[in-house]
């Protein structure tokens, strides 16, 4: 096995999240939700692209960006609490802002200062993203306000868990049998049995405890699965990421990043074996981050001898969307 690797690609952004790789332009998308940016790298190339989502408003935030099945230049994003379509040309490179094309849904009413927080499509390509109320700094915020979502191809929005405090990583098994799911706040990863006909889940469980791990410091956040169904996760504040075998509940290996808040991970390259990971420079002071230049970076991890899978992209009804889209 070759010597692991880690390589900081891009530089810093305030709060990195939903990395998302594109294999047939061998880019990686991720977002910086506090910035409202989602950025497009490419790794031959080491082009790095930037488009601003502009909701009129100058706070909001946009936590995911997953392509749209049959559609290269159309995204799904998020919009605070809203999920949104964004047009993202591929060909020009000035493109600096955008305004979304549609909003499909908005959500959590009666929590106005919620947003959305990590999402990801299933092995069908519904997606799942799930909500959190507003963090004073990482980690603190008034708890078990956000909810998760599943939207379909026809874009029926059906709420599957309640009571979240910060709706974090999310990975399907590889016999699409188990839906794992990550409240950071929770401080654990939970399993449930999932029903990919149907998107039901129930029967949710702890397959990994944090605090009985010795991890009372770390955050659990962003999360994927390799081959092998061993779990890869973000820790936030535990400067690494780590993998566990959810079947036995053990950490198998921990690969360290040099920089604290670990925010996602998600497998890429032309053959998915290198992991790569993003950061936040949210809740360091001025001193840290002047110590840490890497905060808030873009890493890819080569070398770990283990692959992942292909992401899903969001496979939705395409008259319909162009319907939402022309309204
Ligand atoms: O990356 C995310 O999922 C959140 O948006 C962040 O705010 C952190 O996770 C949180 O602060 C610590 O868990
Ligand atoms: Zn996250």
């Amino acid at each position: 096995m070759s010597a692991v690797q880690v390589k900081q690609v891009v530089e810093g952004v305030h709060l990195g999240e939903g990395p998302h790789w594109v294999q047939d332009q061998q880019c990686l998308l991720f977002v910086d939700i506090t910035k409202s940016n989602v950025h497009r790298y490419f790794l031959q190339t080491k082009r790095h692209q930037v488009l601003h989502i502009d909701s009129g408003s100058s706070e909001s935030t946009v936590s995911l960006i997953i392509p749209i099945e049959g559609e290269p230049d159309l995204f799904l994003t998020s919009l605070d609490r809203s999920l949104a379509v964004v047009k993202w040309s591929t060909t020009d490179p000035d493109q600096h802002t955008v305004k979304p094309k549609a909003i499909l849904h908005t959500v959590d009413d009666h929590y106005p200062t919620n947003r959305f927080n990590d999402g990801k499509c299933d092995p069908q390509g519904r997606l799942w993203a799930g909500t959190m109320g507003k963090e004073t700094a990482p980690g603190q915020l008034d708890m078990y306000q956000g909810s998760l979502f599943c939207i379909d191809a026809d874009l029926n929005i059906t709420n599957r868990v309640n009571k979240i405090s910060i709706a974090n990583g999310l990975a399907w098994s590889l016999d699409r049998k188990t839906f794992y799911y990550i409240d950071s706040l929770a401080h654990s990863i939970d399993a449930f049995d999932y029903d990919d006909a149907t998107s039901k889940i129930e029967n949710r469980r702890t397959v990994f405890d944090y605090k009985a791990s010795g991890l009372a410091k770390d955050l659990p956040d962003g999360m994927c699965i390799d081959e092998t169904g061993n779990l890869w996760v973000a820790n936030f504040f535990g400067k690494k990421v780590m993998c566990v075998d959810p079947k036995v509940g053990k950490i198998i290996r921990k690969v360290e990043l040099p920089t604290q808040n670990i925010t996602s991970v998600c497998w890429g390259g032309a053959d998915y074996s290198t992991l790569f990971v993003t950061s936040a420079q949210t809740g360091l002071s001025a001193e840290a981050l002047a110590s840490d230049p890497a905060a808030g970076g873009t890493f890819a991890i080569t070398g770990l001898g283990v692959r992942g899978l292909p992401p899903t992209n969001f496979k939705v009804n395409l008259n319909l969307l162009k319907e939402k889209i022309a309204s």
